[in-house]
């Protein structure tokens, strides 16, 4: 129960000062609602206190929020959503128009209307029928699709056969040419090496790599006295030494001096090995595949016998002015040299 109690009435002993002051007080089931009121309820009067009466607030009512007319000539109770379709129905019939105005009225007022059947309120006619023009609505204008259509791009199974055929010639045309620019890269970098090499440019690396190693090849004095031995005297040596003592360097220049020697005649130095590694090495070929008689286990006799058969092997025999022979074993040594001495003896 709201009771308000000034205190320019009050005696000081109720504990009110003079100050203008008041108490307010408050039953349990009244809210308060500070000047709106409360629901009203006989005020107690106390016997010492000015009584103000409380007149209680209206009740509260609930009022719906008052919305702008629509301007829906046929119905009033139009909601949101039937605005909305409207409003794009009208957007369509816009674009549409611009293309076929004659058509474009009567299908999309059978379009307003079925759409307006299916909704909860009676059928939404798009625009009244003596009206057939669209009502200009303030929904933002779509996109023109109509007119963007002509300017899609072709995709090409939507062209016809001459244009894909083009479009593919043109595609393994430009492979062509790619691939042609790119073998003339990788052919011309080796043109380049070749021409530089022929006009002796500075810029052909591995020649000059090569020569500067030949160049730093300096025979000992071991290695000069068998090469005069075998190049300048024309004398049978057999040199041997343990590894790395320069053997295969001193046959190499061997090899090199007696090809200057012989350089009219290139079958005059025969240069063989007794395995295909050791062969490879020094440039030449296996002992066997040179003697042209198999494994040459027979005798020297019958060794030149079956030679005089083989009239190529005879020939490559008898061109041979020198016979190099790496990495070989002393008795096949000794018996190779038997078989020459048989061999230029019976021929
Ligand atoms: N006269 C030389 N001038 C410069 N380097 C040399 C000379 N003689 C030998 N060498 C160097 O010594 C090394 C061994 O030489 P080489 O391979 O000829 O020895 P080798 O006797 O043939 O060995 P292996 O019996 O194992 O084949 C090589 O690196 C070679 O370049």
């Amino acid at each position: 129960m709201p009771s308000l109690v000034t205190s320019r009435n009050a005696p000081a002993s109720k504990g009110f000062s003079r100050v203008n002051s008041f108490k307010r007080e408050w039953d349990d089931d009244v809210v308060p609602s500070g000047g709106a009121g409360s629901r009203g309820r006989p005020l107690v009067q106390h016997s010492s206190q000015e009584i103000v009466e409380w007149s209680p607030s209206p009740p509260r009512i609930k009022q719906k929020i008052a919305t702008a007319p629509v301007p829906t000539p046929h119905n009033a109770l139009e909601t949101a959503a039937d605005r909305r379709r409207k409003a794009i129905l009208a957007a369509m019939n816009e674009n549409t128009a611009s293309t076929s105005t004659s058509t474009a009225g009567s299908s999309l007022h059978t379009i307003a209307s079925s759409l307006g059947s299916s909704s909860r309120h009676a059928p939404l006619p798009l625009f009244p029928s003596a009206q057939r023009e669209p009502p200009k609505s303030s929904f933002p204008e779509l996109p023109p699709t109509i007119a963007l259509d002509s300017k899609k791009r072709a995709l090409p199974w939507n062209a016809d056969i001459a244009q894909v055929s083009l479009m593919w010639l043109f595609c393994i045309a430009h492979c062509y040419r790619s691939t042609k620019a790119a073998r003339h890269d990788s052919t011309g970098s080796e043109g380049s090496s070749k021409s530089s090499k022929k006009t002796g440019s500075t810029s052909s690396r591995p020649t000059k790599a090569t020569i500067s190693i030949k160049q730093k090849v300096s025979l000992s004095a071991e290695q000069q006295k068998v090469l005069s031995l075998v190049v300048d005297e024309g004398k049978n040596v057999f040199f041997t030494g343990s590894a790395g003592t320069g053997k295969s360097v001193l046959l190499r220049e061997i090899i090199r001096s007696l090809q200057k020697k012989f350089a009219t005649s290139p079958d005059a130095v025969a240069v063989t090995a007794s395995t295909g590694i050791a062969a490879c090495n020094i440039g030449g070929v296996t002992l066997h595949s040179f003697g042209g008689v198999g494994l040459a286990l027979d005798p020297a006799d019958k060794l030149v016998a079956k030679l005089k058969k083989n009239k190529k092997g005879a020939a490559r025999w008898l061109r041979t002015k020198v016979l190099i022979i790496d990495e070989s074993k002393l008795p096949h040594s000794a018996r190779c040299l038997a078989y020459l001495r048989s061999i230029h003896g019976g021929c």
